[in-house]
């Protein structure tokens, strides 16, 4: 199929995705323009983890495709849809103990907006830490590092997967103050996977929730947010 408008940045259309034999994604279709942002949302294990792996290419791709930028890339290298702008921040947050917080920052970085001097005012423990090793940092300045080494590749598209888990409040209120800024100030298109519903929903313009691999709900952030009964039978959130 075409690409639908001039600002379209991703789709995907009737993708079934998943682990060797196993299929945990099924029929999924998925347009996101530029300037988007979109809380996937769901409750453990229906598959928002895999359907950011998928949009990686990294799980196995049974059905549909996956278009970037009006350009069909379902059979495209990951390290390819990274270089196309694909910004992926894992759950695990993948640090490596022989780098410091800058080496991490440059050898991945790509030229744009974002380079060490804007990721710095962004991220002001960062330049503290700057001289630390992967392996000392505490969990929320890993996670910092995590969305500023994926910043500096000046991604058209930032992927988060849950974000905030895991991390103390404090931390948790500053991580989403720079997530706001990135998708308010930036415009910056962003997915983010949240088990935190409404903190998610805060976040964004739009929202799609999972339930054992398909898409059960698509609508305005605030529209379900407003509709705390039906957020709570999809989400089951307190
Ligand atoms: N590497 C893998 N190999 C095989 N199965 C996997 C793998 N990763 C995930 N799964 C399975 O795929 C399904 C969806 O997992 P996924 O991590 O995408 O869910 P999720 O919605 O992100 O959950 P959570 O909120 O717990 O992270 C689960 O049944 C899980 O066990």
């Amino acid at each position: 199929m075409k690409s639908n408008g001039a600002n379209e940045l991703l789709a995907l259309e009737r993708v079934s995705a998943g682990y060797g034999e196993s299929v945990v994604l099924e029929n999924v279709s998925l347009t996101l323009n530029e300037g988007d942002s979109l809380a996937l949302l769901g409750r453990n294990g229906v598959g928002k983890s895999t359907l950011l792996l998928t949009m990686m290419g990294l799980t196995r791709q049974h059905q549909g495709s996956v278009r970037w930028r009006g350009k069909d890339i379902t059979r495209v290298a990951t390290y390819r849809r990274a270089h196309a702008g694909l910004g992926w921040v894992p759950q695990e947050r993948l640090m490596y103990p022989s780098l410091s917080v800058e080496e991490h920052l440059t050898v991945v970085a790509r030229p744009g907006e974002w380079d060490l001097k804007k990721i710095y005012e962004v991220f002001p423990r960062l330049q503290e830490r700057r001289n630390n090793m992967g392996n000392q940092l505490s969990g929320g300045e890993q996670q910092m590092l995590a969305i500023a080494r994926a910043l500096m590749i000046n991604p058209r598209l930032l992927l988060l997967d849950e974000p905030m888990e895991g991390l103390a409040p404090i931390i948790v209120q500053e991580l989403l103050g720079v997530i706001k800024r990135l998708v308010t100030d930036s415009g910056m298109t962003v997915i983010v996977v949240e088990q935190h519903a409404r903190m998610a929903l805060g976040l964004t313009k739009r929202a799609i929730v999972l339930d054992r691999g398909q898409i059960v709900h698509d609508s305005d952030s605030q529209a379900l947010l407003d509709d705390g009964e039906k957020l709570d039978r999809l989400v089951a959130v307190a």
